[in-house]
């Protein structure tokens, strides 16, 4: 079982992951035959890519059973794949899409925000905006085709990138399920989902932690399309043709028109940023909440 090395998840749970495993193994053949003509898929252990150069565009697939949660070294190698995207000049857009079955991402990993040390909480909470920073302020056109449950940190990956494409199915759920957890989602999280949906929509989902159904998520504008589960990402790469017809440099000027301010309230008090939290996850309270969440998930497997 070489490829469950290094993974630190139980391997029932990727066993009940069948389509992760036929990923695998089609990810094998793929590499054995070569995609297209010499082209490639590159990546890390927690995040392929499938670079298509012709059309400028890389497919990034995040696969880090069992359900994709926000790890450091997730947050490590999605951080490390998108800046040598952004800085590779063949490519004009990604397209943001899980690896795995039914899950999209379950946002931030619990286990790196329960009974570790501050130290670590500050390192863990620096990486998120990094990521955030790092996919907000892409010039790459993203889209995300999220073919999976998205909650919290999953819901701000969507969020972040230019336009989403969501999976007609019941288990596809998105949105910001912070408070059921007893933990507050940042002020960037908060702007963020205030800049597409509007203010009264982002406050009454904020603070009821609401969890979207599809038909929901798209009536309420977090997602901009909902399609059956197998053209999530077809459609996913027809929005992208449409948004890559427009020259780069008026595009790009745009976006960080549109979104440098919601990004400098972020990048202009970073470390306030990451002490709030680390005071805040440090509190018995809050430790308490999360371990009582997280055993409740586990009982539940
Ligand atoms: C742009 C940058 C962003 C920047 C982001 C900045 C945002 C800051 C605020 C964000 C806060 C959060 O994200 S807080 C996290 C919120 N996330 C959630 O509430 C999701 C909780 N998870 C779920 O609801 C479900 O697992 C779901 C994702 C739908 C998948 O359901 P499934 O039935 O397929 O799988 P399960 O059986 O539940 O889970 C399989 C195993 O994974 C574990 N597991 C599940 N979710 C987990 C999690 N979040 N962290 C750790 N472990 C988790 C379970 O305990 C099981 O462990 P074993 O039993 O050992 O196998």
């Amino acid at each position: 079982m070489a490829l469950m090395a290094g993974l630190r998840v139980p391997a029932r749970a990727l066993l009940r992951s069948g389509c992760w495993l036929r990923g695998a193994a089609l990810a094998g053949a793929e590499a054995a035959a070569g995609l297209g003509a010499g082209v490639r898929r590159f990546g890390s252990q927690r995040v392929l890519v499938e670079p298509d150069p012709a059309a400028g565009v890389a497919v990034v697939k995040l696969k880090s059973p069992p359900v994709n949660s926000l790890s450091l070294e997730l947050l490590t190698e999605l951080v490390i794949s998108l800046e040598k995207l952004d800085n590779d000049k063949t490519f004009r857009g990604i397209v943001l899409t899980s690896d795995l079955c039914g899950v999209f991402s379950a946002g931030l990993d619990l286990t790196e925000l329960c009974g570790r040390s501050p130290a670590h909480y500050a390192e863990y909470w620096r990486a998120l905006q990094e990521l955030w920073l790092r996919l907000y302020l892409s010039g790459l056109v993203s889209v995300a085709a999220v073919n999976g449950a998205s909650p919290a940190g999953g819901c701000l990956l969507c969020l972040s990138c230019d336009y989403r494409v969501l999976a007609d199915s019941p288990s596809c759920v998105i949105g910001p399920n912070e408070t059921r957890l007893g933990i507050v989602a940042p002020f960037w999280f908060k702007d963020c989902m205030v800049n597409t949906v509007g203010h009264r929509a982002a406050e009454q989902a904020l603070q009821l932690g609401t969890l979207f159904p599809p038909a929901e998520a798209l009536r309420v504008g977090l997602v901009d399309q909902v399609v059956p589960e197998d053209q999530v990402q077809s459609t996913a790469l027809a929005a992208m043709a449409r948004w890559l017809a427009i020259p780069d440099h008026a595009r790009q000027l745009t976006k960080s028109m549109m979104r440098k301010p919601t990004a400098d309230r972020l990048a202009k008090h970073r470390e306030a940023d990451v002490q709030s939290f680390v005071s805040f996850v440090s509190r018995d309270s809050i430790q308490k909440a999360l371990q009582t969440y997280l055993e409740k998930l586990k009982q539940k497997g």
